[in-house]
């Protein structure tokens, strides 16, 4: 199976501190991978050195070739990043933030191409998002604002696609719309890889990666008991995971 992702032996310091400890992974190409565990587990580090957005030792590779070995704009293509509480940008507009996905694809200060304006456009449509297109993204609320984001990042068309806390401010239709675009980007042979706070919809992944201490506790299929086990685990047995119809769902204990 062609990985997407691969993590040898990654280790990250913030601040003099290491949080995150010879990580070793392998994500799947072509699969929805959901990243879970709790506060402070070293989720965010992990998938932003795992985007080649942090220093790390060890290596990353994407799609079977490590960072260093990706020219700038070329790996710009094949990795779109949505990160967690982004700020900055408030004055653009809303069409223009969603080009900015379109950068590693323009030649340098080059206007937008017609592909461009009409991958901003789909984008911008498939999250509800087109009616805003004048609008600045300060004016937006929470959660106008990450489905504008969201744009951003399909905008860019990558193969791999990674996401830090993409439902969050998202109300449940368009937590239910972001799940079925999921779908439909696995379908189309790309790669997810997400954070999520939101146990019942991370459950919907194909696979899970478990995180504590800096430190990936659990790979494993969704629907695997083992999966369910090491996942009320790391939440202290606070969470139990119930059958419910075709899906499955995490409650309280
Ligand atoms: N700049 C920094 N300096 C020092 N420590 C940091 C810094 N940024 C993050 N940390 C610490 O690194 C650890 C991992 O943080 P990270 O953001 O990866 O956690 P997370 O699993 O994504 O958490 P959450 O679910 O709360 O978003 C935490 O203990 C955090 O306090």
């Amino acid at each position: 199976m062609i990985q997407a992702l691969q993590a040898k032996g990654i280790g990250v310091s913030l601040g003099g501190v290491e949080v995150l400890h010879a990580v070793d992974l392998n994500l799947p190409a072509g699969r929805w991978t959901s990243v879970v565990g709790p506060n402070g587990a070293g989720k965010s580090t992990l998938l932003k050195a795992l985007a080649g957005l942090l220093p790390h030792s060890g290596q990353a590779e994407l799609l079977g070739r490590p960072f260093s070995a990706w020219r700038g704009r070329e790996r710009a293509r094949a990795l779109a990043w949505l990160g967690q509480g982004e700020t900055g940008a408030e004055d653009l507009s809303v069409w223009d933030v969603a080009m900015l996905g379109r950068l590693p694809h323009q030649p340098w200060l080059a206007p937008p191409s017609d592909a461009d304006r009409a991958a901003v456009e789909q984008a911008l449509r498939a999250t509800q998002a087109w009616d805003w297109r004048e609008r600045a993204l300060g004016a937006l609320s929470g959660g106008e604002r990450q489905r504008v984001l969201l744009a951003r990042l399909l905008a860019v068309n990558a193969d791999v696609l990674l996401m830090d806390e993409p439902l969050a401010n998202l109300d449940p239709p368009h937590q239910a719309d972001w799940l079925q675009l999921v779908r439909d980007l696995v379908a189309q042979g790309k790669t997810v890889v997400s954070v999520l706070h939101e146990i019942g919809v991370a459950l919907h992944a194909d696979q899970m990666v478990i995180v504590a201490g800096g430190r990936v506790r659990h790979q494993g299929a969704c629907d695997d008991s083992a999966t369910h086990r090491a996942l009320e685990a790391v939440f202290d047995h606070r969470i139990a995971i119930h059958p419910l119809g075709e899906q499955w769902v995490a409650l309280p204990r």
